[in-house]
């Protein structure tokens, strides 16, 4: 019935987080650090993925350009998803994979980070984001499920990998928002203060 459906969703959505809580919350942490070196010294946030990812990509960039839920200064991050004339031309003159590495080119500097997001590990045209970013000195924070999938395979040390226990790609979708949101509330701490957040 549809309703119990609904009700094994939910279950099996607050089970792995429960379950990641503890598994993630180191790699979270070191994300939260290498975004506050970066932004603190003058750099930025350029982040990527595909569908429901690109969404995450563009939904942190608001958080971290606009607010969390504390006002604080204006923190700066491109999510490479948005400009369809880039987006376009790239995928027409060149070739899909390349629309967010031609990006990280332009755009990436020493310093940086690379927010790259997939379900799979797999997304060629993340995978072609992150080899361009180490050619510029970036730091790449992954955000993966399935094991990490190819991504897990090319990140190097000084990277940080947040891999989701699951195989299902809404799960980890769900995780994924919920580390992303981590994320904009460990800077906000780290930059204001421990204090209580509003409702
Ligand atoms: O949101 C969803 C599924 O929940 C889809 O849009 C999903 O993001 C797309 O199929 C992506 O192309 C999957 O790519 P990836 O996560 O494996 O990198
Ligand atoms: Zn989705």
């Amino acid at each position: 019935m549809l309703e119990q459906r609904i009700q094994q969703n939910f279950i099996e959505s607050a089970d792995l987080k429960y379950q990641a809580a503890e598994t993630l919350s180191k790699p979270i942490a070191q994300g939260v650090q290498a975004v506050l070196a970066c932004v603190t010294s003058g750099g930025k946030v350029l982040a990527c993925g595909n569908g429901g990812s690109a969404a995450d990509a563009q939904h942190f960039s608001a958080e971290f350009v606009g607010r969390f839920e504390r006002e604080r200064p204006e923190l700066a991050a491109i999510a490479l998803t948005t400009d369809s004339s880039i987006l376009t031309a790239i995928a027409n003159d060149y070739d899909y994979n390349r629309i967010f590495s031609k990006q990280v080119r332009a755009l990436g500097q020493s310093g940086d980070v690379l927010l790259a997001i997939s379900t799979s590990g797999n997304s060629a045209n993340v995978l072609a984001a992150i080899e361009a970013a180490h050619e510029r000195e970036m730091t790449v924070i992954a955000l993966t499920g399935r094991g990490g999938g190819k991504m897990g395979a090319v990140l190097r040390e000084t990277d940080v990998h947040i891999c989701v226990p699951h195989e299902r790609t809404a799960r980890i979708q769900e995780v994924h928002i919920l580390a992303l949101h981590c994320i904009c509330d460990g800077v906000d701490a780290q930059l204001l203060g421990e204090q209580d957040n509003p409702a």
